[in-house]
């Protein structure tokens, strides 16, 4: 096989996008240990706030040790957005960098956004890497089995329909209403109904 980027050579980035889902904060955590220990990639370079980060905010440099907490901390430390895909600003901002590695973790719209990128790095001829890591707390991705952030999605549901039934149980002719998100999707309502 052929090594395309050598260690030394990579100079990584991540960035988040759209809404949030439980286990952001670890996917950053073993993306930056991975590259770091099993690649020894030691620039890595974390976009704050989303796609609009490349052109319009900070970034920080990301290491073992910036990361090593932060799975217990919910959301993401690096924030997130949505809109403010300017792909030429991106590119730009990628190539003004020197990054060669990007990291996108997101939904649908940001895998687009991601897809977008690439073309234009193709265009330009740039040797850049984009990787794109499905971010759904639906789980509704069918060629995974379980999307991170799925089963803390359920277990929060758990918590709110028991209090709510407990409440419902304490008085005569009590009703629990408990709203429960993915109007489209629903598999989190259905996973606690089953
Ligand atoms: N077709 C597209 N082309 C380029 N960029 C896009 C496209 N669709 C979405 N984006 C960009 O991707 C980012 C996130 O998109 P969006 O708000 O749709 O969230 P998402 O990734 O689908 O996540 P969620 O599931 O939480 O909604 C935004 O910055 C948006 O501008
Ligand atoms: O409950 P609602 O309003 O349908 O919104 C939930 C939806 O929003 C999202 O979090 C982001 O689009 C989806 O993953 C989810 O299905």
């Amino acid at each position: 096989f052929q090594v395309y980027f050598e260690s030394d050579e990579v100079h990584a980035c991540i960035v988040t996008c759209g809404g949030l889902c439980p286990g952001l904060n670890t996917v950053i955590r073993e993306l930056v240990c991975g590259l770091y220990h099993m690649y020894h990639v030691k620039r890595i370079l974390g976009i704050e706030g989303g796609y609009r980060g490349f052109y319009a905010r900070n970034t920080v440099p990301l290491t073992p040790k910036v990361v090593n907490d932060i799975h217990k901390r919910g959301g993401t430390i690096l924030g997130t957005s949505r809109g403010g895909h300017d792909t030429s600003k991106i590119v730009d901002s990628i190539q003004d960098r020197g990054i060669n590695q990007v990291y996108v973790i997101g939904g649908d719209g940001t895998q687009r956004g991601a897809a977008v990128i690439f073309e234009e790095i193709r265009r330009r001829g740039l040797k850049v890497a984009v990787a794109g890591i499905p971010k759904t707390i639906d789980n509704d991705i069918p060629v995974i089995d379980k999307s991170f952030g799925f089963d803390s999605a359920v277990e929060e549901a758990q918590r709110a329909i028991n209090a709510a039934h407990v409440e419902a149980e304490s008085v005569e002719n009590g009703i629990g209403v408990v709203k429960l998100m993915g109007r489209y999707s629903g598999k989190v309502s259905i996973l606690y109904i089953i």
